[in-house]
């Protein structure tokens, strides 16, 4: 996941290959509260790991539910068969309304004293409907702050003595997710009190696919539900949850949304289609029918019952009136398809955008708007006209803590102008999908892929400020010194020496060398080098076969390779002026040789080395002369490199202005 402040994605052109998309949030949180309130163990397969599924476990072993992890997406849960073992809990639902809806609806049944909670957009999400409808039935329930809003307080009620026998009136129009926590909960009071329970709903019934998920859901833990249109749900006198032991979770048919986009985007080569598995024909998710309106704009998708794959057919895509209602999360992507169509694409019927975790509607708007866009919106709808290829703008996309916005606007990296996207906050995907930027990084192409350069002496500070600004940026990291510091220690246990007389079996060495980096340590061939190859002898030996014009050869292709998305930070001494040329940024780190020599004594006394101030002097000055005399690639600034002499500024200092180099780079406007 990118926790950085910011994440710049280059212009894409390409996607191939085949992604795996993570367990769907509305059933993953369905299942969990489902398996809690049923009798007996249920282990749930392919769950969902992601903010909002996160709070409801939380929320279900602050109850007293046993919640065993099994695996990064396996539980297993001891279900609590209509007995809470924690009667009373304060519990912090974050943003989910898929965990507050029906836990409120679900405690308010179960008895006891409960606090409801969550971030402060949660607080201006509506649960009054569900509120109403449950106070109506003998529920006791108060708003701790605005009336109709969370946070809550639900007192303890007895389920005997619930009205039941009128039909329970709620709300569709506003979210269906009202209706889905009253389906979910209501079983209880059917069970305990041997009635049938009817729930009327009132208005036009919005999101109606979400209901069918738990209408299906609930099937498959013994509750069968009545439904007369969608006007009228029967829950049966009697019944009771029931385990169905195992159950596994469809992958998220809104996530496929963005790859589903991504395929009729892409100008892949003929024959070559992305491939998106875990969710295909046979979904019960109604964002499965995103397919028809990404068919409607001229992708070519075909499926099975678990898997898409997708194509550019139509190209400029074909503009759509479309009544989004079925598919609210997954309409959102088409709003930025829109972008590229042939004339302008109206969604129609999505109020629900309004009261999702930012209002959607003028959130979408406005940011489409800073691409270029021309916008319009209604209450319930929103316009977008295409943009040409001279009226895209590079802009820096503020996504309100909402996950979807990061997600589509990714896409908006295809456009024909080269410009790259900024996405600020982008680790709100972990609401649904925590590696999104890593998945999408995984089968797109970039023509220019943004690479640091920082090059200089030994002991300039270099790694420090490149593991650094990487980090900033959400980038890789290469350290090209520690891949000839590797091949001298390589060569040194092969019994060979840095002479020309060894070079071509050095050569070979280097280029097989069986190196993996992983969280910033150096394997070879499994062994953590790290600590071995920063000696002073390491780098007097990286430097020696440094200068073997066959070793470099042998390196270069791999240095390459570590040129991916979303962008490097790589450090060295000829990173500028050989192995990423066309880098936009390459800065020259240099310092004083007494300054560095002190930075390096203080390092290895750190590390426990022991050394003298003095030899280290002579050894980096002998070393800078070797690596700046040699015949190949020396140690030189590059013609456009900016040089930064860091003796007199402290670590953050030269962070800093690496970063605002950077910045003047970049063709965003302040955010
Ligand atoms: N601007 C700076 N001011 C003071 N010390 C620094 C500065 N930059 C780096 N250092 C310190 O100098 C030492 C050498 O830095 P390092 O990044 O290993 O250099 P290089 O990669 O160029 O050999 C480290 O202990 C680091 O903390
Ligand atoms: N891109 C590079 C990186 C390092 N080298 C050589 C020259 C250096 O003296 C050694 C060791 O490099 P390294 O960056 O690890 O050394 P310092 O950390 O700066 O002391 O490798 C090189 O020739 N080209």
């Amino acid at each position: 996941m990118f926790s950085t402040p910011f994440l710049d994605i280059p212009a894409l052109a390409s996607a191939t290959g085949t992604v795996q998309l993570p367990g769907s949030k509305s059933i993953s949180n369905r299942v969990l509260l489902l398996a809690a309130l049923a009798g007996g163990t249920t282990t749930v397969h392919d769950l969902l790991d992601s903010d909002d599924t996160r709070v409801m476990i939380d929320a279900l072993r602050a109850l007293g539910c046993g919640v065993e992890r099994l695996s990064a997406d396996s539980l297993r849960i001891e279900g609590l068969d209509g007995t809470l073992k924690q009667p009373t809990a304060d519990l912090f639902l974050g943003n989910a309304g898929t965990a507050m809806r029906p836990l409120t609806a679900a405690l308010a049944l179960l008895g006891g004293d409960f606090e409801l909670s969550g971030v402060p957009r949660m607080h201006e999400r509506p649960i009054g409907d569900l509120v109403d409808a449950l106070t109506q039935l003998g529920c006791r329930i108060d708003y701790l702050g605005n009336p109709g809003f969370p946070p809550l307080r639900i007192h303890p009620s007895d389920i005997a003595t619930l009205s039941l026998d009128a039909p329970i009136r709620v709300r569709g129009d506003v979210s269906s997710q009202f209706l889905t926590a009253l389906l979910l909960a209501l079983p209880l009071a059917a069970g305990a009190s041997g009635k049938a329970v009817v729930i009327d709903v009132v208005g036009e019934l919005i999101s109606k696919p979400y209901i069918e998920i738990t209408l299906n859901l609930l099937a498959r833990f013994g509750i069968a539900v009545q439904r007369d249109g969608w006007e009228r749900f029967t829950i049966h006198a009697g019944c009771r949850y029931r385990s169905p032991g195992e159950i596994h979770v469809e992958a998220d048919a809104s996530s496929a949304s963005y790859f589903i986009a991504l395929g009729a985007l892409a100008a892949g080569a003929p024959g070559q289609a992305l491939r998106i598995e875990g969710v295909g024909a046979g979904s019960i998710q109604g964002d499965i029918r995103f397919v028809e309106a990404a068919r409607q704009m001229g992708a070519r998708v075909d499926s099975g019952a678990n898997w898409l794959q997708v194509s550019r057919d139509a190209w400029p895509l074909r503009a759509i009136d479309l009544d989004a209602n079925h598919i609210p999360d997954a309409a959102m992507t088409l709003a930025v398809m829109a972008l590229f169509a042939d004339g302008p694409s109206t969604l129609r019927n999505i109020a629900s955008w309004r009261v999702k975790e930012t209002d959607r509607i003028d959130a979408m708007a406005h940011e489409l708007r800073k691409l270029g866009a021309t916008v319009e919106t209604s209450p319930d709808s929103i316009c977008v006209h295409p943009l040409a290829p001279a009226g895209w703008r590079a802009a820096a996309i503020h996504t309100y803590d909402d996950h979807r916005i990061a997600m589509c606007f990714s896409l908006a990296a295809f456009n024909p102008a080269g410009l790259p996207v900024r996405i600020l906050d982008p680790k709100c995907v972990a609401k649904t999908f925590p590696d999104y930027f890593e998945t999408l990084f995984s089968v797109v192409e970039a023509p220019h892929i943004p690479v640091i350069c920082i090059d200089g002496p030994t002991a300039s500070g270099k790694g420090t400020l490149a593991v650094e600004v990487a980090h900033e940026l959400g980038y890789h990291y290469l350290d090209s010194g520690s891949l000839y510091r590797v091949t001298g220690m390589a060569m040194r246990r092969q019994g060979l020496t840095p002479e020309p007389a060894h070079e071509a079996q050095i050569a070979a060495l280097a280029e097989g060398l069986p190196l993996q980096f992983v969280k910033g340590r150096v394997l070879l061939d499994g062994e953590d080098v790290s600590d071995l190859i920063r000696t002073e002898a390491a780098g007097m030996d990286a430097s020696r076969v440094s200068t073997l014009p066959a070793v470099r050869r042998a390196l270069l292709a791999l240095q390459k390779r570590f040129r991916q998305l979303p962008g490097l930070v790589a450090d060295g001494r000829d990173m500028g002026t050989v192995i990423f040329p066309d880098a936009p940024l390459k800065v020259f780190l240099t310092a004083s040789a007494a300054q560095r020599a002190e930075r390096r004594h203080k390092q290895l006394i750190s590390k426990g080395i022991s050394t003298t101030l003095d030899s280290l002097r002579a050894d980096l000055e002998a070393r800078d002369a070797r690596d700046s005399s040699r015949s190949v690639a020396p140690l030189l600034p590059a013609q456009d490199a900016r040089r930064l002499d860091n003796s007199a500024l402290s670590i953050e200092q030269s962070i800093d202005q690496v970063l605002n180099w950077w910045q003047d780079t970049q063709p965003f406007k302040p955010a």
